[in-house]
């Protein structure tokens, strides 16, 4: 039991088809208290299903999903107020400013003015955004947008976070600093992460993994472990071997 109380996201037993084609079979795994948990899988392997699911922009029909005790068929909407969201695709206005942006978020999670001010000021502070603050969106690098989409996923102060593919389009000098604020979110903050990603090198060896391939989990614990259970040299050698393709040479 005191076990179960570090859960805060808790995927059991999901499946899910498009019109008769099964995207996720059977798929159940759980996002601890200050865990950064890793979601990797090649293209297709249904972690964009899995996140829609996870973001009721889909209904599970089969399984459950539950955040902080609560499943989201039973709770509605209201299972979703701890948690914070990253889509792929940036959902920022480019006409508005930052502080525009985010303060329109706030108030639509019932935040006051004076308290969304405060927020906004602390998150982008400690994304090193926060002298953009009046600046156009547009007028940001690819970089700069997503810290602002991380700062307003936190704005409320939740306990669950999850990204989907949040640094697709960015260079590795931006990759490897946005990859590093989210682990130490997790680490200082006790948020739990859930980090979908295709990309290797994005996974430190302590962080929570759950490999998926062609709607099925293949294997799940930790980075080191996965690693060990395969009996591989490297995360990239037990990716590979896992979802069944060469091991790339040029992969950290
Ligand atoms: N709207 C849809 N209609 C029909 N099939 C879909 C739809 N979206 C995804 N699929 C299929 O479901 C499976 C899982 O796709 P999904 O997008 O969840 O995978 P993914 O791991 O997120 O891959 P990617 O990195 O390419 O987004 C794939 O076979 C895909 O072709």
């Amino acid at each position: 039991m005191t076990m179960q109380s570090d859960a805060v996201l808790e995927v059991k037993d999901v499946s899910f088809s498009y019109a008769g084609r099964l995207a996720l079979d059977d798929v159940g795994f759980t996002v601890r208290r200050g865990r950064f948990t890793a979601l990797l899988g090649p293209n297709g392997a249904g972690k964009t299903t899995l996140f829609s699911l996870i973001t009721r922009l889909f209904d599970t029909r089969v399984g459950s999903i539950a955040i902080c005790g609560r499943t989201l068929a039973e709770a509605g909407p209201q299972a979703l107020a701890p948690l914070g969201v990253v889509f792929q695709q940036t959902t920022l206005d480019l006409d508005l400013t930052v502080r525009q942006n985010l303060r329109y978020f706030a108030r639509l999670r019932g935040m006051s003015i004076r308290d969304a001010d405060r927020r906004i000021e602390e998150e982008l502070s400690r994304l090193d955004t926060a002298e953009r603050i009046d600046e156009k969106v547009r007028a940001l690098n690819g970089g700069h947008r997503r810290r602002v989409e991380i700062a307003r996923a936190l704005l409320h102060d939740p306990q669950l976070v999850v990204l989907d593919e949040a640094t697709v389009g960015l260079d590795v000098p931006t990759r490897k600093a946005i990859v590093g604020h989210v682990h130490e979110l997790a680490r200082t903050r006790g948020l739990a992460v859930l980090w979908t990603t295709h990309l290797i090198d994005e996974i430190h060896a302590d962080d929570d993994l759950v490999v998926m391939n062609k709607g099925r989990i293949v294997a799940s614990g930790t980075a080191a472990g996965v690693v060990a259970s395969t009996g591989t040299a490297s995360l990239d050698a037990a990716f590979a071997k896992l979802i069944g393709r060469p091991a790339r040479e040029d992969a950290a």
